[in-house]
């Protein structure tokens, strides 16, 4: 896949609706990924974020909505569809092979199609070429994978996405597995590929991560895009807390414009590393709260620190 224009997004979502028997989990999503950007996807506990991307991991078909991958309609049927089309996905619970090598976990499903020895070698040199790239040319690709920390495996998990050419990431929680070392090498390594024009849509809870290291930010609640391509440069943490809580927060932070109800012309328009311009608000119902309870009285919890959810009750089918 070319993309001509550098600046073109990548892929959009637009209107994205996914119903379960008894529940409502996306209720129109959009969103809009631009090559070479971190775009953070952000969102309380059942806002719809697993939901979403496994709608573009080819998990779950949408039940309304378009998908575009270089602005053209995709059906992203199935899970290896959705590789084939570029698009991988780091699940938080690493899905690698405990009993396999790094390199047989790398090619596993999409095998090199010379057989016998000639494609044992090839499949270790492709994986050292992949580890050098991730900064890890230090692991052997014979080495067992149930014998790697928790960021061994993510970087075993990486190298698979990029063995299948992968030009959106999407990386779900990674940093919940990491210490701090840890996550700064994560951190090296997204800057390596987006500085390739490899997007990375990026799950985390941790608003300073996203400070760190995103671009542009799409805010999910009740299963909606409620704010979609802010500028994480421009945008508060007490605005993101409102979008995602729906609950205004006394603002003890900077009062830079947090979101426009509509896109500045382009020639005026301050953009993100990527080119992207500033982002849009949508306003959706939001409960009336006072303002007086904290905010961190709703506080979000990642989900590898959670016991398993039960099924959705909140939001019936229509
Ligand atoms: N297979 C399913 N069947 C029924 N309801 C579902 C199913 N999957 C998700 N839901 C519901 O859809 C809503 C969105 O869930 P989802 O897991 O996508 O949210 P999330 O933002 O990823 O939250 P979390 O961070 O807690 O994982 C929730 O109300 C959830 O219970």
């Amino acid at each position: 896949m070319v993309t001509e224009d550098p600046t073109a997004p990548l892929l959009q979502m637009q209107g994205i609706v996914k119903t379960f028997p008894g529940a409502r989990a996306l209720d129109g999503v959009d969103l809009e990924v631009l090559p070479g950007e971190v775009h953070c996807l952000l969102g309380q506990n059942g806002a719809g974020k697993s939901t979403l991307i496994k709608v573009l991991s080819g998990a779950h078909q949408p039940t309304e909505g378009t998908i575009l991958i270089d602005g053209k309609p995709a059906v992203i049927a199935h899970p290896v569809a959705a590789l084939e089309l570029g698009v991988a996905t780091m699940y938080q619970e690493l899905d690698v092979v405990d009993g396999l090598s790094i390199a047989e976990n790398i090619y596993l499903g999409h095998e090199l199609s010379t057989g016998g020895f000639t494609a044992r070698r090839t499949l270790v040199k492709k994986t050292r070429e992949l580890l050098d790239r991730l900064g890890h040319g230090e692991l052997s690709p014979n080495r067992e994978v149930g014998t790697l920390p928790a960021a061994g495996k993510q970087i075993v998990s990486m190298a698979r996405a990029l063995s299948h050419d992968a030009r959106v990431i999407i990386m779900d929680e990674p940093s919940a597995v990491l210490d701090s070392g840890e996550v700064e090498n994560l951190f090296r390594v997204v800057k390596e590929l987006t500085k390739a024009g490899v997007a990375i849509v990026y799950i985390s809870h941790r608003l300073d991560e996203i400070r760190e290291i995103g671009d542009r930010i799409t805010v999910l609640k009740d299963g909606a895009s409620v704010a979609s391509n802010l500028l994480v440069s421009e945008t508060p943490t007490a605005k993101l807390i409102q979008l995602m809580t729906g609950r205004e927060v006394e603002n003890s932070f900077p009062t830079a414009p947090a979101c426009r109800t509509t896109r500045l012309p382009s020639s005026r328009s301050r953009t993100s590393r990527s080119g992207a311009p500033s982002g849009t608000c949508r306003s959706r119902s939001a409960p009336a709260r006072s303002s007086a309870s904290p905010v961190w009285s709703a506080p979000v919890v990642p989900r590898s620190s959670r016991r398993s959810t039960g099924p959705a009750t909140r939001r019936r089918a229509r």
